[in-house]
């Protein structure tokens, strides 16, 4: 089994779970009675490079990566440096998050949030517009073709934006299918879960005109938000780098500063 499915494994464990307790009518309820989701679409489609800053506690790769008392202070700091979405890990058994840190965030800041997690059904996307998210990840490798397309008209019916994960052009072209119009390019393997920096210049250009590309994973500091800039990203998603740093409003303010240097969008694709 690879590491994606036996994580996979475990997601679908506790999911069953949560079903015994809460239906999903209950889920439909409590989501009307939030304000509807953000368009993070529009957000994410300005000319600056956008930055997605992760709420994460540890990973299969690294183990703990930092101690979070607080994730809503986190995300607020996130906030005040000027990112533009953050992202909240749910994943509890890998990545050491919940809904409950989605919770938590979502009561603090007022910009579009993502929910990380393995989302393989239609419950989770409930899930994630009961809690207040505004986006959700959805990867290609975990999802046969017929699933993909199902859970991103499901994203999009709901008001919400679906970034859709892939790893190689194969995987982008089952996304661009599936009807993404926004994907993001993960440079770790979730095989071998290394970091491979050349993987967003191999297959963005595989990504058509018109649909945002996000640069995941293994982004350090502004020179690599640069980079990415371009090669064409609209957006970088970063965690481990901020979730290290002791001010972390100041390392987004200056990946915000570095991917909306006017220099670049001359260069830019
Ligand atoms: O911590 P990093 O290297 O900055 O990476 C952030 C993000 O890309 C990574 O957390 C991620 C990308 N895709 C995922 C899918 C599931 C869980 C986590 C991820």
């Amino acid at each position: 089994m690879s590491v994606l499915q036996s994580i996979v494994a475990g997601v679908r464990e506790d999911l069953a779970v949560r079903e015994q307790s809460t239906s999903m009518d209950a889920l439909k309820e409590r989501a009307a009675r939030l304000p509807s989701a953000i368009d993070a679409y529009q957000i994410l489609a300005r000319d600056e490079v956008a930055v997605i800053a992760e709420v994460k506690r540890s990973s299969p790769s690294k183990g703990d990566l930092a101690d979070i008392t607080d994730p809503a202070s986190l995300a607020t700091e996130y906030e005040a440096g000027g990112a533009s979405v953050i992202s909240v890990l749910t994943e509890q058994r890998r990545f050491g998050g919940s809904l409950s840190d989605l919770d938590a965030v979502r009561a603090k800041v007022d910009i579009p949030i993502l929910r990380k997690d393995f989302i393989v059904t239609p419950y989770q996307v409930w899930e994630a517009r009961a809690h207040g998210a505004d986006v959700v990840l959805l990867i290609v490798a975990a999802l046969e073709q017929m699933a993909l397309e199902g859970l991103i008209e499901r994203v999009h019916s709901l008001g919400m934006t679906a970034l859709v994960e892939v790893h190689d052009v194969e995987e982008t072209a089952r996304a661009v299918d599936a009807g993404a119009r926004v994907v993001g390019v993960n440079a770790r393997n979730l095989k071998t879960l290394e970091v491979d920096r050349h993987t967003f210049a191999r297959v963005a250009p595989a990504i058509p005109d018109g649909i945002l590309r996000v640069a995941e994973s293994g982004i350090r500091d502004s020179h690599d938000v640069v980079e990415y800039a371009r090669l064409g990203a609209d957006a970088v998603l970063v965690g481990e780098a901020l979730v290290k740093d002791r001010d972390p409003r100041t390392a987004v303010a200056e990946m915000v500063a570095a991917g909306a240097h006017p220099a670049l969008r001359s260069v830019r694709p």
